[in-house]
């Protein structure tokens, strides 16, 4: 990424301390999400991890979201929202984890996936890594192929990675 890339899109990360508790450094990407050069040039460069041969966009609620829709788009891919428990109108598979502030369970549907299909995660944050590690199981569990995970900040310190030895991930960041 060009310098002036990754200046532009670290000033526009806001760290609010103790949310949603006490000891948690909260990065808060709306003052990105607001100013239209950022926005652009994240969805590209997560869009550049995916390259040409993506099928689907896996994006993980909420701020996964936001950011995997526009990614879909730009790579002429389909978008499969990964939602928190209870969300989902059809049947279901369902994982649940640890987050660096709780606990969560997720869910997507059962025939979101065909068998083959080349799929990119997308998420905002990679901290302790439990989010992504049971989406990947989720995905893989349908028999679709994990080609990458994109997301736009990795938190070094929380040693995600450590969970995700055996799928590629990129992150635009690492703080
Ligand atoms: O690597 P992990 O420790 O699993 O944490 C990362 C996840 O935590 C945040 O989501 P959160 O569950 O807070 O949901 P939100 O996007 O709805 O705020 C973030 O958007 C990632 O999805
Ligand atoms: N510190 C943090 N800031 C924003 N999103 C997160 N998800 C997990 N930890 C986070």
């Amino acid at each position: 990424m060009a310098d002036s890339d990754r200046h532009l899109l670290l000033s526009r990360i806001r760290d609010v301390p103790d949310w949603p508790e006490p000891g948690v450094v909260f990065k808060d990407i709306t003052p990105l999400l607001r100013d239209p050069a950022a926005f652009r040039t994240v969805t590209e460069l997560l869009a550049g991890i995916g390259g040409e041969q993506v099928d689907v966009v896996v994006g993980i609620e909420a701020r996964g979201f936001i950011l995997g829709a526009p990614v879909a788009h730009r790579l002429g891919a389909g978008f499969v929202p990964i939602r928190k428990q209870g969300k989902l109108p059809w049947e279901t598979s369902t994982a649940s984890y640890q987050l660096e502030y709780g606990e969560a369970t997720i869910e997507v549907h059962r025939d979101a996936f065909t068998p083959g299909e080349r799929v990119l995660i997308v998420d905002d944050v990679l901290a302790t890594g439990g989010t992504v590690r049971a989406t990947v199981d989720l995905v893989r569990g349908s028999g679709a192929d994990v080609v990458g995970v994109g997301v736009l900040m990795e938190l070094g310190f929380l040693n995600g990675r450590d969970k995700l030895a055996d799928v590629r991930v990129e992150a635009l960041l690492t703080l």
